[in-house]
């Protein structure tokens, strides 16, 4: 396999788990702590007026740290390539995932939803929309936590989370009114659609507007119309219709949905959307770390925070997750070199 120098010795990569118009990502491990990564591999000459979307992506998931976010680790440029070190998660798609069950329980639904709700507040808290809300971004874990992906399309408006955005983006059948009108429209507000469309999807299996040409599927959306089926129940109902409101001043708020009855039934508590992560670094990291590197602690502390997402930052957050996942905070001091041979170091 055609090892890209940029990763050798730092990674050993595996298969293609997935390709898309102009990236694909493979399974790596990192060499340090052993722990699966996913690498998004992406050619700036085959970018083309793409390349933007990269740079947006990059900024946006180096600003956010979320239990319900795929976490970026590193990201290494080269004159021709991207590459960026990304949190792999074993179960694929929920999008695959929904396709196999044909529909969910409300229970089911539930804890997925709760999920998405989390992480679109957080992102919403942080400044910004993802625009591309789908269950193909939405990735599972090996527990089945949800972890969104893919923010290419996100906007951070100047102005903040509340001011004017026009892109007209995202996947047509998640789209909101307003956004397939070509008027201007709130990141926020069209997340909240996205949002009703996905919960029909989880509960229903298919999408609640569809069709084959878009201009018939745009009229759909526009008029706001569509079929409940009668496996759904009337909380259900009310909750998906509350966020596929045509006009966006009558669509329910992020910070509404915290606490709606629908998801706080199983629950009883309002959806725990703040980061897990905590501002202040790991004390058992940062000492396996200033080990590994004869590095006083001190100076450790002073280089991990500066989160340049060079090795150094992957390597943080990979002992880190160990750490969460009850794994030995231990990073391999035997370094293999790119024909995998182990060798003391
Ligand atoms: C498909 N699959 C099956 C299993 Br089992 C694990 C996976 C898998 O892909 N896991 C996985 N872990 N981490 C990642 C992935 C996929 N993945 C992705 O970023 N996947 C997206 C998927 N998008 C959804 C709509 C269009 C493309 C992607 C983006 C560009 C090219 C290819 C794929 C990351 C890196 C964040």
């Amino acid at each position: 396999m055609s090892q890209f120098t940029e990763l050798r010795g730092l990674y050993h990569l595996r298969e293609t788990i997935g390709s898309g118009g102009f990236a694909k990502v493979k399974l790596a491990y990192h060499a340090l702590t052993g722990e699966k990564v996913a690498i998004k591999i992406m050619d700036k000459r085959s970018l083309g007026e793409d390349l933007p979307r990269v740079k947006t992506e990059i900024e946006a998931m180096k600003d956010l740290c979320h239990q319900h976010i795929c976490k970026l680790y590193q990201v290494i440029e080269t004159e021709t390539k991207f590459f960026m070190i990304l949190e792999y998660c074993p179960e694929g798609e929920l999008f695959d995932y929904i396709v196999s069950k044909d529909k969910l329980s409300e229970e089911e639904a539930r804890i997925f939803f709760r999920q998405i709700v989390a992480a679109v507040a957080y992102i919403h808290s942080q400044g910004y929309a993802h625009r591309d809300l789908k269950p193909e971004n939405l990735l599972l874990d090996e527990d089945q936590n949800l972890k969104l992906i893919d923010f290419g399309l996100c906007a951070k408006p100047k102005g903040g989370i509340d001011s004017q955005l026009f892109t007209c983006c995202g996947s047509p059948a998640y789209a909101a009114p307003e956004l397939v009108s070509g008027r201007e429209y709130l990141g926020s507000e069209a997340d909240l659609w996205s949002m009703g469309i996905l919960l029909y999807a989880l509960l229903c299996g298919y999408l609640p507007f569809d069709d084959d040409k878009i201009p018939s599927l745009y009229k759909k959306i526009q008029s706001g119309k569509y079929d409940t089926p009668s496996w759904l129940s009337d909380d259900s109902k009310s909750l998906i219709g509350s966020m596929l409101q045509v006009d966006p001043k009558n669509r329910v708020t992020i910070r509404h949905l915290l606490k709606h009855p629908w998801l706080m039934a199983d629950a009883q508590c309002p959806v725990e959307w703040h980061s897990k992560y905590k501002r202040s670094l790991d004390e058992d990291c940062l000492t396996e770390l200033a080990v590994h590197y004869g590095k006083t602690k001190k100076e450790m502390e002073s280089s991990v925070s500066e989160f340049k997402f060079d090795y150094l930052t992957a390597t943080y957050f990979l002992l880190l997750e160990k750490k969460m996942k009850g794994r030995p905070v231990r990073l391999l001091n035997k370094i293999r070199n790119h024909e995998g041979a182990s060798r003391e170091k």
